[in-house]
């Protein structure tokens, strides 16, 4: 194995301790970062997600909120909490947890919430300011894919980044932030014909498809930094990324792990984005 390891889990903590001491600085002047976390229904994955959030709250001296309703809550009801917290002074960030019960729009919870306390950086607002080059609340797992990247000290500007997957919450806002980064962006989907034809040519891939160790040693050219933003369970129920680590590595320049790369990360960047939305007040 030849490949640097960027190391997510260090990363978030060494960004949790910066939140931490702007969080004090915030609470001496009277402001107090709260996040409120809504989980609809029992998806028990959810559940790990949710409580992680609300620990790392916990650990950089932010106030959480964590609010678990059954899974026939209606849209409605809904609707009408977020309207609640959107005017409650104590709380500066609002997190729907997704995926949501069927019965219930996603489209339409996640334009009901605030702009201003829209954490997650989903609703049509924050969307078209990244898209336009203005970023207000930014998409949490894209945005600590660019920490990520930083830290590791990845060349951007003129690098050619493609990503594989174009999802709303991951590819297209990460092909926005590497574009105003200066990347040359590829931005493939399932439709993709040769997809190993793109990603050879990558300087910088970002690998954001769900399907287990997908992205193979061949596919990636030497000296490539790879980010990992997929969380699979492999045929041994193993938690483990898009990326098949094993083979990437050995042609890697950098790699990041599943787990303990992107995932402390995407909680890292909904604390920092909860403490942009207190201190914006
Ligand atoms: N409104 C909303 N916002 C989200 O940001 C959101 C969501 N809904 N729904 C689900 C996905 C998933 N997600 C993860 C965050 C951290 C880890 C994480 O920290 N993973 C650890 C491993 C955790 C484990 O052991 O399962 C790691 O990669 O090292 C994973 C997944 C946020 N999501």
């Amino acid at each position: 194995m030849s490949a640097t390891i960027i190391d997510g889990k260090s990363i978030a903590a060494a960004t949790q301790l910066e939140i931490k001491s702007r969080v004090t600085a915030l609470t001496k002047r009277g402001i107090h970062p709260g996040l409120a976390v809504i989980l609809v229904g029992d998806n028990p994955a959810s559940h790990v997600y949710v409580s992680n959030k609300v620990k790392a709250c916990g650990t950089v001296g932010m106030h959480s909120v964590l609010e678990q309703y059954p899974a026939d809550l209606t849209e409605s009801a809904l609707l009408a909490r977020i309207e609640s917290l959107n005017h409650d002074a104590d709380i500066h960030g609002i997190l729907v947890q997704l995926p949501l019960p069927p019965h219930i729009n996603e489209h339409a919870v996640l334009e009901a919430i605030s702009p201003d306390k829209d954490v997650d950086g989903f609703h049509l607002i924050n969307a078209g300011a990244l898209m336009t080059g203005q970023p207000r609340l930014r998409a949490c797992t894209p945005y600590g894919v660019m920490k990520m990247l930083e830290y590791n000290q990845t060349p951007i500007r003129g690098a050619h980044a493609v990503i594989v997957g174009a999802s709303n919450i991951v590819g297209k806002p990460m092909a926005m932030m590497l574009l105003q980064a200066g990347a040359t962006v590829t931005l493939c989907n399932s439709k993709t014909r040769d997809l190993a034809h793109h990603t050879r040519q990558a300087d910088i891939v970002i690998a954001a498809v769900g399907r287990a160790k997908m992205i193979t040693g061949d596919m990636i050219q030497a000296g490539a930094t790879v980010i990992d933003v997929g969380i699979n369970r492999d045929d041994n129920g193993k938690l483990c990324g898009d990326v098949d680590f094993d083979s990437v590595a050995q042609v890697a320049g950098a790699i990041s792990p599943v787990p303990g790369g992107v995932g402390p990360m995407t909680i890292t960047m909904l604390l920092m984005n909860t403490l942009e939305a207190a201190e914006k007040l």
